[in-house]
């Protein structure tokens, strides 16, 4: 990590993280104290057997959910003091979110699917320059019905990142494809990482992504078992699936 890396604060900080869902004999811990730090600028992968509590963790910070007991930090602000208007505001000025199942407007093409969030963001790209940082330059006008997964997928990307996310996240963005398909939806990712500076976080059971990574955390029954920081990242072109 450069100098200049070490003096930019983290992008998250936890502390104690707890999330407990439910009451008495039904409650479900799915997070049991978590503490971690994850830098500015970083591409993150979380593995973790399911209900491990991944998603949790990636709503807790994405501003989606609130934890039960201890604290996350996005900078200097402390996300579990925020009300739901604070979080609504960090949500639309800082947090791209893309799910598994992309979640595009049927009734929409391409681009239109992208102005849904251009047109209310502050700093906004244009729709065509997210589109063409995804590789759909030349598909601006065609609809959902008419793209493949990873295709959608990539708009899914575009709309996410047109607004200028500080942060990304990513649920099992590539749950839902192919190899081949799933290899370039994730060399759009880390495009946007390199080329945005965007810190991305990624929760995924596709282990081969880890190979992308500069850090993956494994979790485990609600806390992290292990973190490996990666020395060398592989090309999405060149991981194994
Ligand atoms: N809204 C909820 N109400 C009750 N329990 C929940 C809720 N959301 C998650 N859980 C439980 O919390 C635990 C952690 O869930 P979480 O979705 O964070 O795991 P995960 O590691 O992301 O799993 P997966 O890989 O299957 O998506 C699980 O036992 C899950 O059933």
């Amino acid at each position: 990590m450069t100098e200049q890396a070490l003096k930019i604060p983290p992008a998250f900080t936890a502390k104690g993280l707890t999330k407990v869902y439910g009451e008495g004999t039904a409650a479900v811990h799915a997070l049991r104290g978590v503490d971690l730090t994850i830098p500015t600028g970083e591409f993150v992968v979380l593995l973790g057997p399911s209900g491990s509590g991944k998603s949790t963790l990636l709503n807790i910070l994405g501003g989606l959910d609130r934890p039960s007991a201890g604290s996350a930090h996005f900078r200097d602000r402390d996300l579990s003091a925020m009300n739901d208007a604070d979080l609504t505001r960090y949500r639309r000025d800082h947090v791209g979110f893309v799910f598994q199942f992309y979640n595009l407007m049927p009734s929409l093409n391409a681009r239109e699917n992208v102005e849904l969030v251009t047109e209310i963001a502050r700093d906004p790209m244009k729709a065509s320059d997210a589109l063409a940082l995804v590789g759909l330059d030349r598909r601006e006008t065609h609809f959902p019905s008419e793209m493949s997964g990873g295709e959608q997928q990539r708009v899914a990307i575009a709309r996410a990142v047109a607004k200028r996310p500080t942060v990304l996240f990513c649920d099992e963005p590539t749950g839902a494809l192919d190899s081949t398909t799933g290899r370039a939806v994730l060399k759009v990712l880390t495009d946007v990482n390199e080329q945005l500076g965007t810190t991305v976080i990624i929760v995924t059971h596709a282990a081969a992504t880890a190979q992308l990574a500069d850090r993956v955390i494994h979790f485990a029954d609600g806390a992290i078992r292990e973190v490996v920081l990666n020395d060398t990242k592989l090309r999405a072109e060149d991981i194994e699936w």
